[in-house]
């Protein structure tokens, strides 16, 4: 079930009847599901089966989240988004996910053996029975999908490319100023079970929120970013976000099927000819990821430090996106963190181009860069202000001629930058009804950023060319986990004295 708007999302049964292949239920129920993915990328399954474990399935996740924080923190994870992460002052909520686990012996290695050295077999069982249930179902759509363009022969390198991540959520009690932001899945298709706190949002293609209430005999599927792209596109991924109210706490547990790293997520020939050119290049999965968790934390504001470098870095893109091919360019960044470091303002500007110098003059001294410095336009002004600031002449923030430079500004700053960052994301967002759409996928494979706030002249100028870089390989060589782990250092050391994550 499904409100809001007055729309809602299809329901389809996959409860009462035994679905065979070949079947006249499965051939009835394919259909459905391939209608309800292209005009939804969504849908609610019924599947009386999960009400076996829900009782059980949700008191583990309880226990789990109750364990003390430095219990939970043991597991660790050097990929992003695995592993546990705690809620921060701005995403008020903890996840706990895990890699292939669809496998008992998994779980009891990477998880229930971690939290519990004495073993935990119920809490083993309980995670196993969900994920066979979750990833049974998740096949039988999958095959549906792939029956209904033809391809059903790829089944089976699929299922050896899928690594089944589960994700284990809590929102605690209260409202979040942000509880999941808008975002697609990266993976294949998304399989979310929840407790009876809902908060799930889906947009529609006409850009609007359907809030989500699921029964709880059913889940909830989704489309993402990989299918979408295998697909060639015929399917688009679902924007959803979780707007959490009250003060109940929510649980969800999700399976995610994402291409094993190493598999190139390309779509089948059969679905490429003269009218469906191949519309994304092959893609590694967990390059995609690591490629989305850098930006993620850059834009989505979770650490503020980072966000705060973000909102200056958006102001100066803009007079970029003029810029001719191979010319080069001085930027100012201003509103920038007393904290960043020129390495790390490095790393956002090496997808525009060759960063030849970053320069840092002291704010204090009398540095003879400081009357060419714009002061911030953000400086505590109201939201038109800031909005006028941010589109103003470009001229004004920016020369030809040279090397990326940077400016800082004092602490007493920041809460305006946190605010026009996330107004930025709002005019930014690919959803925005008549906006152009450019998905985080758009922007791995093509490299290009979208910058569509200038708000006068909606779509004009939304791609910034990628220039000067030869291959994709070449901008992903410097995405790794030790300068991942050194941004997340610089950024979020120090932020409320915890680290801060955020979600694919
Ligand atoms: O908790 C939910 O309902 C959704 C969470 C989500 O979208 C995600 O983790 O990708
Ligand atoms: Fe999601």
């Amino acid at each position: 079930m499904s409100s809001g708007t007055g729309v809602r999302l299809p329901v389809i049964d996959f409860s009462t009847r035994e679905l065979k292949p070949g079947s006249p239920d499965w051939d009835l129920v394919k259909v459905q599901v391939r209608q309800a993915l292209e005009e939804y990328g969504c849908f609610e399954a019924l599947f009386d089966k999960v009400l076996e474990v829900r009782d059980v399935l949700f008191g583990a996740m309880e226990e789990l989240f109750d364990l003390p924080s430095p219990t939970k923190q043991l597991c660790t994870s050097d990929k992003p988004y695995r592993g546990y992460h705690d809620a921060t002052a701005k995403l008020l909520r903890e996840s706990m996910s895990v890699d292939e686990a669809h496998i008992a012996q998994i779980i009891d290695q990477d998880l229930t053996n971690i939290l519990w050295p004495q073993g935990n077999i119920s809490f083993s069982k309980t995670i196993v029975s969900f994920t066979q249930l979750a990833a049974g179902l998740e096949k039988t759509i999958r095959r549906m999908v792939l029956e209904s363009f033809g391809v059903e022969k790829y089944m089976d390198e699929l299922n050896d490319a899928t690594n089944y991540n589960l994700r284990a959520l809590k929102y605690g009690s209260g409202e979040p100023p942000v509880a999941a932001g808008v975002h697609t899945d990266k993976g294949m298709i998304t399989v979310l079970y929840q407790n009876e706190v809902n908060g799930l949002e889906i947009q529609t293609k006409d850009g609007e929120w359907i809030k989500i209430k699921p029964s709880p005999r059913s889940f909830v599927i989704m489309i993402g970013d990989s299918l979408s792209a295998w697909l060639n596109g015929r399917f688009s991924p679902v924007y959803h976000r979780v707007v959490k109210k009250g003060n109940k706490v929510r649980y969800s547990i999700i399976l995610f099927s994402n291409p094993r790293g190493g598999y190139s997520v390309k779509a089948p020939e059969e679905l490429v000819d003269g009218k469906n050119g191949l519309l994304f290049k092959p893609f590694d999965y967990e390059e995609y990821l690591q490629y989305f968790s850098v930006r993620h934390l850059t834009a989505m504001g979770c650490a503020h430090e980072y966000s705060w470098s973000y909102s200056s870095l958006i102001s100066c893109l803009m007079p970029m996106s003029e810029a001719k091919e191979s010319e080069e360019w001085t930027v100012f960044v201003d509103n920038l963190s007393k904290r960043v470091s020129k390495i790390a303002l490095r790393e956002p500007f090496r997808y525009h181009g060759r960063v030849e110098r970053v320069f840092i003059p002291s704010i204090n001294s009398k540095s003879k860069y400081k009357e060419s410095f714009p002061r911030n336009r953000a400086v505590n002004a109201n939201m038109g202000d800031i909005r006028k600031g941010a589109n103003e002449d470009p001229k004004d923030s920016c020369k030809t001629g040279g090397t990326a430079h940077s400016g800082r500004c004092p602490m007493k700053q920041r809460q305006s930058c946190v605010f026009l960052l996330n107004e930025l994301l709002t005019l930014n967002s690919p959803t925005k009804k008549n906006g152009p759409k450019i998905s985080m996928l758009h922007r791995f494979v093509t490299g290009a950023s979208p910058v569509t706030w200038k708000n006068s002249n909606p779509g004009d100028k939304a791609l910034i060319p990628y220039r000067l870089r030869k291959s994709r390989d070449q901008e992903l060589d410097f995405i790794n986990k030790r300068q991942v782990a050194s941004l997340q250092h610089t950024y979020l050391d120090g932020v409320d004295g915890r680290s801060s994550r955020s979600m694919a």
